[in-house]
């Protein structure tokens, strides 16, 4: 991961096949538009982007034919050396999420992305088969702290300085650190297994924060870039935060380049900001697409790394 940031920058493209943006690249909104929208953004995106992230409602929302237009565009990715994060927001009681777990992150699924979103609500522990699965076959995950979206904020800042988004944060924080005392127990005992010959999205990167060497988790977590002030009012500090951070709101949502390194300064070398409409009304022209990506690239990185 932190090879693909230090050669495309800190952007994650999101696919987001909305209606609107199908119809304005001249497409239908069908299947075949679908499945055409989504693998002209992977063309784009070789080369040009550090990760796509899916938006799969967009792809449920055509039933099982849409599903397999999102196979097809996890397997396409894959091929084009772009690291995947399925946007799925999966969550639920401890049983039925080792399926969800299965079905994105096991190695023979056909859904297997490099890492997907997870929703903590129904208690951050219930993640734990996605956690795990991910840890043991090289893939990450992104667990919901502080979104990006206004009504986030009714259940996300509850408890104030003990809030719970802070309580997520510290659980990743706790997961990351548990996870590198397994793995030095693992690679002492010689049982590495399968993980470590992968090139993970979010395993064992190097990377440098104010000028340390921090070891990213493969438990990252998801905190908007609009949330402003959201992070002093309720007296979160992410500096030596030890996992990635996915950013939407960068974009369509109103956040720009120095509002994302305002919220983030601390770890702003975490951060994998993500922007789906700004960049894909842009298309359909791949050219143009890409030069969308390497301006959104460019000024995040400006921004970030200064
Ligand atoms: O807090 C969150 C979590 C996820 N998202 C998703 O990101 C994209 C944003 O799309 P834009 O077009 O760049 O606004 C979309 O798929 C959301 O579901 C988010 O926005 N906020």
């Amino acid at each position: 991961m932190r090879e693909a940031m230090l050669r495309h920058g800190p952007l994650c493209v999101g696919i987001d096949p909305h209606p609107a943006l199908l119809d304005a690249w001249g497409l239908p909104y069908s299947v075949a538009g679908l499945e055409k929208f989504s693998l002209t953004v992977v063309e784009a995106a070789e080369g040009h982007a550090a990760t796509l992230k899916p938006q799969v409602a967009l792809y449920e929302a055509f039933g099982s034919a849409g599903m397999a237009v999102l196979e097809r565009v996890l397997k396409e990715s894959r091929e084009a050396g772009v690291l995947s994060i399925a946007d799925a927001k999966r969550g639920d009681i401890g049983s039925t999420m080792a399926a969800y777990a299965t079905a994105w992150l096991s190695d023979d699924s056909p859904l297997a992305a490099d890492s997907v979103t997870l929703s903590p609500y129904l208690g951050f522990e219930s993640l734990r088969p996605a956690l795990d699965l991910a840890r043991e076959t090289g893939r990450g995950t992104f667990v919901l702290a502080l979104t990006s979206n206004p009504e986030g904020a009714s259940v996300q800042h509850v408890g104030g300085a003990e809030s719970v988004a802070k309580t997520i944060l510290k659980a990743v924080q706790h997961e990351n650190l548990r996870n590198t005392a397994a793995t030095s127990v693992n690679s002492v005992s010689g049982v590495t297994e399968n993980r470590a010959e992968r090139t993970s999205l979010v395993n064992r990167d190097q990377i440098v924060i104010n000028g340390k060497n921090n070891t990213l988790g493969c438990c990252g977590v998801v905190i908007g870039a609009t949330v402003s002030d959201a992070l002093s009012q309720l007296q979160i500090n992410l500096q030596g935060f030890n996992g990635p951070i996915l950013s939407p709101g960068y974009g369509a949502q109103g956040a720009d380049a120095h509002a994302v390194a305002e919220v983030f300064g601390q770890v702003s070398g975490n951060v994998l900001a993500n922007s789906s409409r700004g960049v894909l009304r842009h298309g359909p022209d791949v050219s143009a697409l890409r030069s969308a990506m390497q301006r959104a690239g460019d000024e995040l990185s400006a921004a970030l790394y200064g």
